[in-house]
């Protein structure tokens, strides 16, 4: 902790999947590294999740399915480091792998983008909205169950063309997407926690290398965000204990209060038409990993107590 003195220079290979998010994700994490001086290389790749873009990723599996191919390339050698949206992120690595590093949050919160309605309140009755995730189904039925739910799959710009082609009144994304890709003016939106609980990880980058690499652990040290990694390790907790993916319709939220607590709310929601969402909420001093996921743990727990079914 004394030390100042830089990691050694590295030369190094991301391997990364090819969507304009990801390839911007990636090489956000090239400049950086690459400005502590390392030299850095991509390794583009294409997933199972890229692949699969006609059914909706929870019926395919989920787990995983935009991670097991990166991992791949690091067990191989042809690849030193990952990096991944954490969201997509499966709660436990395989054997032998680590977060190396997570990085400052982006915006975690959901977007509303229509090129018709300001706001979600403005659609009308019967509006089609275009989503494929669960939890955005269940929170958005909550919100207006009145209106549509279509499925949407593909990457940002699929997705964003699929509404211009007009077979959707809105649809909701990831607001940290958008704004990577400079595409913040397509908001219209942003759906407060309280409205729309964001997803565990939304918005959050992590570096996943093989978990014996010291040398790439202290190379990306510098750009890990102390406080984003507590948050999204309480997060991921009750992701965990729920027995979690992104295929289920899952939320899990947490913000810092000014008392210096961590302020961690869960929600959990079935499918079926009038069904409640249960909610769960929880706060504690958090200060390392293990505090971070005692307080997801105590958040999923109570979420359970109310009702909540995991998939275990
Ligand atoms: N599931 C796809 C995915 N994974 C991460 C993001 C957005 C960026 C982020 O959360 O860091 C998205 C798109 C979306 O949900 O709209």
């Amino acid at each position: 902790m004394t030390s100042d003195a830089a990691a050694k220079p590295l030369s190094l290979t991301i391997a990364t999947r090819e969507s304009q998010l990801a390839l911007w994700q990636a090489e956000h994490v090239q400049a950086l590294l690459a400005a502590r001086g390392h030299g850095v290389q991509l390794l583009g790749m294409t997933t199972r999740g890229d692949q699969i873009l006609d059914r909706s990723l929870s019926k395919v599996g989920g787990k995983g399915l935009f991670v097991k191919e990166l991992e791949v390339a690091l067990e191989e050698g042809r690849a030193d480091i990952a990096v991944h949206s954490l969201k997509d992120v499966p709660m436990e690595l395989p054997e032998g792998f680590a977060l190396g590093c997570v990085m400052e949050r982006e915006d975690p919160r959901d977007a509303f983008v229509s090129p018709r309605w300001a706001s979600l309140e403005d659609v009308p009755q019967g509006g089609v909205i275009g989503t494929s995730s669960l939890r955005r189904q269940v929170l958005l039925a909550a919100l207006r169950p009145d209106l549509r739910i279509e499925p949407l799959r593909g990457n940002v710009n699929t997705r964003l063309r699929k509404l211009d082609e007009g077979q959707y009144d809105a649809i909701v994304l990831a607001a940290a997407g958008l704004k990577r890709l400079g595409l913040h003016e397509r908001i219209r939106a942003i759906f407060t926690p309280e409205q729309m609980l964001p997803a565990a990880g939304q918005g959050a980058l992590g570096i996943e290398v093989r978990a014996g690499r010291a040398d790439l652990i202290e190379a990306l040290a510098p750009l890990a965000h102390q406080r984003t990694w507590l948050t999204v390790t309480a997060e991921r907790a009750v992701s965990r204990a729920m027995g979690g993916s992104c295929s289920m319709p899952l939320a899990a939220h947490g913000q810092w209060q000014a008392d210096g607590t961590l302020h961690l709310r869960a929600a959990w929601g079935e499918l079926q038409a009038g069904a409640p969402l249960v909610n769960a909420e929880g706060s504690a001093q958090v200060a390392t990993l293990a505090e971070a996921d005692a307080l997801g743990l105590a958040v999923a727990q109570r979420l359970q107590s109310a009702g909540a079914r995991g998939a275990h």
